[in-house]
């Protein structure tokens, strides 16, 4: 007869004995790789509770502090930080790491606890979160709207936007009060991008605060926030905290309004059909555009992509612009020698407009905002997750472990800048960058994945700052304290860029 129990029994034993097979094997692994990412050079101090993250200060500056000190006294190229017991980080922050990381295949960290994923509720699977063939159809759907024959339409929007800014400037240098440039910047910058990528007219500048740009900002400082804390990591706890019910609040409200503006277009499209009397933007490339089967994007990809360029068309540049005035109201000499580039450019002319032209007639300048975008990098981080191993420095770093990209200590990086925290334009002269590995400076990172939006970047803050350092010479007050840098997806400061401005005699 069949003995029923004996088979179970025999079957518990074979069970139960694989699983603790299995469980010895796990173990053993996660002790091999313990000491293999142990010896890694890195932060020495282990707990087996929070892996390193005790360590890691709670303030912008003294994190950023923290992480330089591995540059200068750990590793110079790279270094292992236990982001939990069981998540050893590499951090990149030189050229010859970075290279190998930017070079590679390696797609933007998804999964659990990492960056990108903590902004898919918000910017959900739009160009800068996706990867593979979602990345790469967006990617070339949207490139043409950044070509130059398209960028050089909207230095006349960069200069009607720093007419309203100007306007409220020049109240402040009557009353000779100090204030904060960022918020001037954001709604500034705002302004533009609804402009140009949306054809959206607005006059956020003369309403003062806006609800999207502060939805924006605390989105973009929840959502970094989150990354250094594991115990938000879950989506389930995390909607559950009052952090967590606030951040899906913000993207419910920055959605309608993404919402909102491509509604309305969709109407203007359905019964006026694509403009003929202006270049598509942005958002007509969205609508109009077919797969090869002719099937248009969804409502949602249209969405997240609407959301991706309207946070990332303006955060960077408002906050790399009152950066690169704070490096020149730092150094006077630069600021005047910027001053007398633009006066010579203008001369003769009875408008402060920047032309086009005038662009790439500011060479001074451009040293000036690479310089200052060296020392504030706009992004300070990314992060990448690895697809296959590679080798960093003679260690093998396995697939699917975590890479950060730590651009703002690159960029200080003494091993690569002499002086790195002194401001010297002069440094970014093509003569002198003549030995300089071009992974040396990345504001816009590099690679396949590198910033589609730079050149109009770069354009938009050479005609801002230009206007600016045109009509009035930039001080910092004495009565207030330096900006404290504060390290979220953009590299803002925690107080404020804070100036005095008196009017130019021209
Ligand atoms: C000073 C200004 C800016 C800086 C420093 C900057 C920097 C960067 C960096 C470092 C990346 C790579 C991000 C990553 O690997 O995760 C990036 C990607 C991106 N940027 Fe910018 N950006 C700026 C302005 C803009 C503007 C004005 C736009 C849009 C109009 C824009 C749109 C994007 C998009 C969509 C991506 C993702 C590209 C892709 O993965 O294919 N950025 N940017």
């Amino acid at each position: 007869m069949l003995d029923v129990g004996g088979i179970l029994n025999s079957c518990s034993v074979a069970v139960l004995t694989l699983g603790i097979i299995w469980l010895v094997c796990q173990i053993y692994q996660t002790i091999v790789r313990f000491h293999y990412f142990n010896q890694l050079p890195g932060e020495p101090s282990f707990s087996w509770l929070f892996g390193n993250l005790h360590k890691l200060p709670s303030t912008g500056e003294r994190r950023l502090e923290y992480g330089y000190q591995n540059v200068t006294d750990i590793n110079s190229k790279f270094s292992r930080f236990w982001f939990t017991p069981f998540r050893p980080d590499i951090t990149v922050y030189h050229p010859e790491t970075v290279k190998v990381i930017l070079k590679s295949s390696a797609p933007k960290a998804r999964g659990y606890g990492t960056v990108y994923e903590h902004a898919m509720p918000w910017i959900g699977n739009g160009l800068i979160v996706s990867n593979g063939a979602t990345w790469a159809r967006a990617r070339r759907l949207l490139t043409p709207a950044f070509h130059f024959d398209i960028l050089k339409n909207y230095v006349s929007v960069y200069n009607t936007a720093a007419d309203t800014l100007v306007e409220k400037l020049d109240k402040l240098a009557e009353s000779g009060e100090s204030f904060d440039l960022c918020p001037l910047m954001t709604l500034c910058t705002l302004e533009i991008i609804l402009k140009c990528a949306m054809s959206y007219d607005t006059d956020i500048q003369r309403e003062g605060q806006n609800p999207y740009a502060k939805a924006t900002r605390e989105l973009a400082a929840a959502w970094f926030e989150r990354n250094r804390q594991p115990w938000f990591w879950s989506d389930f706890i995390f909607k559950w905290t009052s952090k967590g019910k606030r951040f899906l609040q913000n993207c419910d409200f920055v959605h309608q309004v993404a919402e909102e503006i491509i509604n309305k277009r969709r109407d203007q499209l359905n019964k006026e059909g694509l403009p003929s009397k202006r270049h598509l933007d942005f958002l007509d490339i969205l609508l109009s555009a077919r797969d090869e089967d002719g099937k248009p994007m969804t409502d949602l990809e249209i969405r997240n992509e609407v959301d991706t360029f309207l946070f990332a068309g303006h955060d960077t540049t408002a906050t790399a612009a009152p950066w690169i005035v704070y490096c020149l109201a730092k150094n006077p000499e630069c600021q005047t020698k910027v001053q007398d580039e633009i006066d010579s450019v203008l001369e003769g002319r009875d408008s402060d407009c920047i032309m086009w032209s005038d662009i790439s007639k500011l060479n001074y300048l451009a040293l000036c905002i690479k310089e200052a975008m060296r020392l504030y990098p706009p992004a300070p981080f990314l992060q990448r997750r690895l697809n296959e191993d590679v080798t960093i420095e003679g260690h093998k770093i396995p697939a699917g472990n975590i890479i950060n990209i730590a651009i703002v200590h690159l960029h200080r990086n003494p091993d690569v800048w002499d002086q790195p925290h002194d401001f010297i334009p002069e440094r970014f002269l093509s003569t002198n960058l003549k030995d300089k590995d071009s992974f040396s400076f990345i504001p816009f990172s590099a690679g396949s994945r590198n910033c589609i939006g730079q050149n109009f970047a770069l354009n938009e803050e050479k005609v801002l700052i230009a206007r600016l350092l045109r009509r009035y010479f930039f001080k910092i007050p004495a009565d207030v304290p330096p900006p404290k840098r504060i390290p979220q997806a953009v590299l803002h400061s925690e107080n404020g860029v804070w100036f005095q401005i008196q009017k130019r005699k021209k």
